[in-house]
């Protein structure tokens, strides 16, 4: 296929149409719609959240989306959430190898599993997953009622299909997907595997940007919506589709007769996204010392209290490292938010050789960790002339609620045993 065309801008009042005149202009609701279209609403807020939260699109459709069979549970053995579905486990660093490609033959929905969980549906929190797809969704769309979705890809280009048009992203990029919005997602090359934030708490946003002023990290601009798009079926021709839906923590499946990707139009603000990474405008300190890893910010999902967000995605791109009279990967510490890190590609400076692209780590809450002790020792005696970490994409879900492992991570997927053994060799160097 060619490249789908998009709409820039995070945020934005958007409006597209597949069809022209099937937008209404000057209102919401006409007596009779255009093209013999429903009008419907989709909120991603209250109705009365404040302007500059507030979230809704209208979508003018073929059939509205309450044309949909009775719903039943769909077992799913290994994509959890909440904290309630995770385990209790030791406060011990956990260290994961690249997430296995070789699971039986399964599209995006059935190659999630989870890695970490804390809060609760419907209320807050996040989970950490790693999906493999090795074929497409085919009549098959996934609703998330509980939370949004941020795909992280790894390996493969993928092609998602939501209500409101078409975005194809390759690894290197993100995808945002609204929570209660529907979508598909097809590799376009297999095996697909990647990473896969499901946010239960409010909606991602860009982190406001203080003494850095107007511009910088991820800028607005940069984030891109699709352009309206419909299966252009006949009724009669088009057959069951299979609608799955995440409610109250488990799926549930029920059929329509129709694709609920029949959006014409749509206008609004409350759209899914794609944002290149590689676009994110990278600050780091120009003198010494190792700034705070939030510099690094990308989305903000903020919790009730100022500045301790339900969930941050930062990122660590490529960049120049220029500090002086500075140790210059991250400084060992314990902190009270959990981080959960992923590797799309290249090495981490803080774990060179241990952390694998697809692999995953997770140190929770007040769990120590730093550099392993290879890192240690050439950092501590490195020339520090500018040096750029180069062809590197690591990231992170920084939570401030800790994370509980599932039993899948801690049984079935490739969880590293002797983690913690890379710091074993820092010595007590102390000489009085
Ligand atoms: O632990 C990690 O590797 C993530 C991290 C990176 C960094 O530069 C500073 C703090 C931090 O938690
Ligand atoms: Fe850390």
């Amino acid at each position: 296929m060619t490249d789908p065309t998009y709409l820039a801008g995070f945020g934005n009042q958007h409006q597209s149409e597949a069809r022209t005149g099937a937008l209404p202009v000057g209102r919401n609701s006409p007596q009779r719609c255009a093209h013999g279209l429903y009008a419907e609403l989709l909120s991603g807020s209250a109705f009365t959240a404040p302007r500059a939260d507030n979230q809704r699109t209208w979508l003018y459709r073929r059939q509205p989306s309450v044309v949909v069979g009775g719903y039943r549970p769909l077992p799913h053995a290994t994509w959890k959430s909440g904290a309630a579905q995770g385990e209790a486990a030791p406060p011990d660093p956990l260290r994961w190898g690249p997430s296995q490609l070789d699971v039986s033959d399964g599209d995006f929905v059935d190659g999630l599993r989870s890695y970490a969980v804390n809060g609760e549906p419907g209320v807050g929190g996040m989970t950490a997953l790693a999906f493999v797809a090795t074929r497409p969704m085919g009549r098959r769309a996934l609703v998330n009622a509980d939370g949004e979705m941020l795909v992280v890809p790894q390996q493969g280009r993928l092609l998602i299909t939501t209500e409101l048009g078409r975005l194809e992203v390759a690894p290197g990029f993100i995808a945002l997907l609204p929570r209660g919005m529907a979508f598909k997602v097809d590799p376009l090359d297999v095996p697909a595997r990647g990473y896969v934030c499901e946010n239960l708490g409010a909606a991602f946003r860009l982190p406001e940007l203080g003494p850095i002023g107007s511009n910088g990290l991820a800028n607005a601009r940069d984030f891109e919506a699709p352009v309206a798009w419909y299966e252009d079926e006949a009724p009669t021709s088009a057959g069951a589709y299979e609608i799955v839906k995440r409610h109250g923590g488990q799926l549930w499946r029920a059929t329509q007769p129709h694709s609920p990707f029949n959006v014409v139009a749509w206008h609004g603000n409350l759209a899914p996204y794609r944002y290149d990474l590689s676009r994110f405008m990278t600050i780091n300190t120009v003198s010494f010392d190792h700034p705070d890893p939030s510099i690094f910010t990308v989305l903000t999902s903020p919790s009730d209290t100022p500045g301790w967000a339900n969930v941050d995605f930062v990122i660590f791109p490529p960049r120049w490292m220029v500090a002086e009279d500075t140790f210059r990967p991250p400084w060992y510490h314990r902190n009270v938010m959990s981080e959960f890190m992923g590797l799309v590609l290249g090495q981490y400076d803080a774990k060179p050789e241990g952390f694998k692209p697809g692999g995953a780590s997770l140190h929770n809450s007040y769990v120590p960790h730093g550099p392993d002790a290879e890192a240690f020792d050439k950092a501590s005696g490195a020339e520090l002339k500018p040096h750029k970490l180069d062809a590197t994409l690591a990231f992170m879900f920084e939570t401030r609620w800790p994370l509980k492992p599932t039993a899948w991570a801690l049984n079935d997927a490739p969880l590293e045993t002797t983690y913690a053994d890379c710091w074993r060799d820092l010595k007590d160097n102390f000489h009085a």
